[in-house]
């Protein structure tokens, strides 16, 4: 069962460990305000947020969102979907409601680009359905926004690393999902489609989308999330607006790095200077 006055997506008490190792442990978090995505027929537009989840390497990042989107089970604690257990919902229905784009955008199949952003509308349609009108729609628009319409016929297997993340991004626009879950969508990003990038997910989020991203980019998080966490010591450390989170002590502590943080008088954004790491070996 749904609850209308739910978060959207949360996360209770959740523990997840390697054979060798816990990687997080005891996580509680809460993603958009309310749940009325859940009814198709409704659009609220006020929940939305774009969430950058930070850390060193290591920290967990990958294993919090692959846990959000259900690709892994907790060893304890739970996913809430609008108040009801991620478990109790089928992998194709999760699908209606969160897209997901891995840090691994490697594929061995020859599918064209069209192809793999048209994936995104499988879960919207029955086995075997052909794709209606609107399907090809969503499917044009996605890909006009990542820059792919003069690539769509190409391989996948003949693509730049950049270019094959634009087309798993273009993949979750057009599965249209009120949440969006990114493993470091920019990683491999020119500057100009990390720019491009960043600022559609941002004008997601304000249509009402909740937007959650693993960032490395501290600059680009402190300029286009809401709301940044910090994931260090197997725990959320800090949460919060860029502004209280990106401190020059939590650089220090969390990210083993000396940096000086100043807030622009034209436009208010943080910027970060890196200045030198705190020692010769970063942590975790
Ligand atoms: N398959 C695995 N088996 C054992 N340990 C793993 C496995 N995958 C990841 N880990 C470990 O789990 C921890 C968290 O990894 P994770 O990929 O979630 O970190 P991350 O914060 O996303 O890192 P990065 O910034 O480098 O992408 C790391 O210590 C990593 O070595």
């Amino acid at each position: 069962m749904t609850s209308k006055n739910a978060p959207l997506l949360s996360c209770t008490k959740l523990t997840f460990s390697y054979p060798k190792n816990v990687v997080l442990d005891n996580i509680s978090l809460e993603f958009g305000i309310q749940s009325q995505h859940l009814n198709a027929q409704e659009n609220n537009k006020t929940s939305g947020e774009f969430v950058g989840l930070i850390g060193a390497n290591g920290a967990g990042k990958s294993t919090l969102l692959k846990l959000l989107t259900g690709i892994s089970k907790p060893n304890q604690g739970e996913v809430t979907l609008s108040g009801a257990s991620l478990k109790t919902f089928k992998r194709k229905l999760i699908a209606q409601y969160i897209s997901f784009v891995p840090q691994d955008t490697s594929i061995d199949y020859a599918f064209s680009v069209r192809e793999v952003v048209a994936m995104g509308r499988h879960p919207h349609l029955k086995s075997f359905e052909p794709e209606g009108e609107y399907d090809q729609s969503r499917i044009m628009h996605a890909m006009e926004k990542t820059d792919l319409l003069k690539m769509a016929d190409r391989s996948v297997t003949e693509l730049s690393g950049g270019e094959r993340q634009r087309v798993f991004i273009a993949r979750a626009l057009a599965q249209e999902t009120p949440i969006l879950i990114l493993d470091e969508p920019t990683a491999s990003l020119d500057l100009c489609h990390q720019l491009e990038v960043l600022a559609l997910l941002k004008t997601l989020a304000r249509e009402g989308h909740v937007i959650i991203t693993a960032i490395h980019d501290l600059n680009m998080a402190a300029r286009f999330c809401d709301r940044l966490i910090i994931l260090a010591n197997q725990q959320v450390v800090a949460d919060g607006k860029p502004e209280e989170i990106l401190t020059e002590s939590h650089l220090r502590q969390h990210f083993s790095v000396e940096a000086r943080v100043d807030k622009s008088d034209e436009d208010g954004f943080i910027r970060i200077t890196a200045l030198q790491p705190v020692s010769h070996i970063c942590s975790a």
